[in-house]
């Protein structure tokens, strides 16, 4: 059986701890691969600066040239609110022979009591959890913690120093910044 792991998100900005993450549970756990998966509506998250097809593009940008990282737009295509829940009950009926393993950070493992259906989605998946400085990572949810680096970044950080003109060199993947720069996405005042 193929096993694949979904590392949903909200993209906004991707960013190396996304890349990261990816690349410590797929060597961890032993996945074929894992798909980047970036949500329509955020189920718990205000999201602006960037429109649902920028974050996708993104995503792809970011990607690229990692051979076992791959894009999945389901619930780009699929619209409106993304709980997890539904998008992997159609996602096990699209591909019946795959062993889906759904990848989060601490702050989301810790908000994990409050996902849509989460006792049937802890049925039809197992979670990979990888620390987040500042989260306690405690849940009553089966989630594999594996061992990796921890980085103290996020994409709020990110769109923040895009406003504030900061640097956010080395801290995405080079194309995504360019992205950003060309889309003057986060009010980039840069000026190129
Ligand atoms: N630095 C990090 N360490 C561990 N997990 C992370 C890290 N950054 C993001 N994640 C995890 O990646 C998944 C997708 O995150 P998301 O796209 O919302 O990024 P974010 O940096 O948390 O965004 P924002 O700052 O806008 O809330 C979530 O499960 C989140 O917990
Ligand atoms: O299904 C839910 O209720 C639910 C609640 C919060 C987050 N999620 C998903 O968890 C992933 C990480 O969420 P976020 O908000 O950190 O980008 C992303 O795929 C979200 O759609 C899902």
């Amino acid at each position: 059986m193929k096993k694949v792991g979904i590392l949903g998100g909200t993209f906004n900005p991707p960013h190396l701890g996304h890349l990261i993450m990816a690349n410590e549970a797929l060597h961890s756990t032993g996945l074929d691969e894992v798909r980047f998966m970036p949500n329509y509506i955020a189920p718990h998250k205000e999201v602006s600066g960037a429109t649902a097809a920028h974050r996708l593009e993104m995503t792809r940008l970011a990607v690229m040239g990692h051979d076992k990282f791959q894009v999945e737009d389901f619930e780009i295509r699929q619209g409106g609110v993304s709980y997890t829940f539904d998008t992997v009950k159609k996602l096990i009926e699209r591909e019946p022979d795959t062993e889906f393993y759904f990848i989060i950070g601490g702050d989301s493992i810790e908000g994990l009591p409050t996902w849509y259906r989460i006792d049937d989605l802890a049925k039809i998946i197992r979670f990979i959890g990888i620390r987040r400085p500042g989260y306690l990572h405690d849940t009553i949810y089966p989630v594999l913690l594996i061992d990796s680096p921890e980085l103290h970044l996020s994409s709020t950080m990110l769109r923040d120093r895009v406003a504030e003109g900061g640097t956010i060199s080395f801290l995405v993947p080079e194309k995504v910044e360019a992205f950003i720069r060309k889309e003057r996405l986060y009010g980039s005042k840069y000026d190129d």
